[in-house]
């Protein structure tokens, strides 16, 4: 049976504080707190849950947190498979003020992963990977992991005869690319980093993107906020607005879109489709507090209003 696995090598806590005029310098009163496991994998997960898609949750866990992120996979229902280290789980807080209009992340590195950990790891993956599965590669990776690792990722699935989805930035991004994954979904900040964007408009974007398919990557998914997204594919250009909702917390939009392109490879999705899908399942999240998962009922009322529309070039 083809199964979806999302990879987090670098899972968090995402603690989110509310802050009025959150100031840099002062003493600053939270108004609400709240804690949700995070790291962008496991987000893919909890997305696919709610869309009623079982997938598979690998990385690294330890420490602190670690029975608690394992309750609350259970509780989720969503299955996992981490492997076991020493150092504790990061924890990342995330600053929401809703006056000022800002959301501010501070992320910490994460913990140390050893050798044998990693070799761990990489056993448990090359077990669990299968022809006709979805493998999805989200997120930074502690600075003890080597930057090639998604490469090394990519390579041992397609060689197993699965479909890969890259989500990373920078080196991880760089490197991952080289192994070809089937599709990438880069931010802005990301693309402009991978091919040295000169400048973000629709033409350098779409020109980037149309490169990278031209590379050997079959899908570039290119996320731009509130803007909205371009979709660049084998088959043509696409590319939307951003829907305009009341935004509660940007966390986790990236990753909806994401469980979007798995979700729309198992529905056969048209491009065009995908396009809408994602970007509202992006918009839907935004509109949840900390990091929420968005729903399918959410996400049908919105598609509608994403509008879509092939571009020629
Ligand atoms: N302010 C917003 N209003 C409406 N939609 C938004 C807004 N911000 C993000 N989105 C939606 O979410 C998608 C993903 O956002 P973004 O490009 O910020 O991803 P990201 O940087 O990967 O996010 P993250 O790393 O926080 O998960 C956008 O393409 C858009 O569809
Ligand atoms: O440090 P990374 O791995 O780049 O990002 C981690 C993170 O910000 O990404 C998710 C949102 O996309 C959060 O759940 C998590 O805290």
């Amino acid at each position: 049976m083809q199964m979806v696995i999302t990879v987090t090598l670098n899972p968090a806590l995402d603690r989110t504080l509310n802050v009025d005029n959150f100031t840099i310098g002062t003493v600053n009163r939270v108004t609400k707190a709240r804690y949700d496991i995070g790291g962008k994998g496991i987000n893919v997960s909890k997305v696919l849950k709610n869309f009623n898609i079982d997938s598979l949750c690998l990385g690294f866990l330890g420490g602190i947190w670690e029975d608690y992120f394992l309750q609350e996979l259970k509780r989720r229902k969503i299955s996992s498979n981490f492997t076991h280290i020493d150092e504790d789980t990061r924890t990342n807080t995330k600053v929401v003020d809703t006056l000022q209009g800002t959301f501010t992340d501070i992320n910490e590195a994460g913990p140390d992963i050893k050798k044998s950990e990693l070799e761990r790891f990489m056993d448990t993956f090359e077990d669990s990977c299968k022809n006709g599965d979805i493998v999805i590669l989200s997120g930074g990776v502690s600075p003890s992991v080597p930057s090639d690792i998604y490469g090394k990722l990519i390579k041992i699935a397609k060689e197993k005869g699965a479909a890969t989805i890259l989500d990373a930035e920078e080196e991880l991004l760089k490197e991952g690319v080289k192994a070809k994954p089937d599709i990438i979904k880069p931010n802005i900040h990301e693309l402009t980093k991978l091919v040295n964007l000169g400048e973000d408009t629709d033409e350098a974007i779409i020109k980037a993107a149309k490169e990278l398919v031209e590379y050997g990557i079959k899908k570039v998914l290119v996320s731009l906020g509130e803007r909205g997204a371009i979709y660049v594919t084998q088959n043509g250009v696409y590319k939307c607005d951003g829907l305009k909702v009341a935004v509660k917390s940007t966390v986790g939009a990236g990753d909806s879109m994401v469980a979007a392109l798995a979700y729309s490879l198992m529905n056969n999705f048209s491009d065009e489709y995908t396009l809408k899908f994602a970007n509202a399942c992006g918009a839907a999240t935004v509109m949840l507090e900390g990091t929420e998962a968005c729903t399918l009922e959410q996400v049908k009322a919105l598609v509608d209003n994403v509008l879509a529309k092939e571009e020629k070039y």
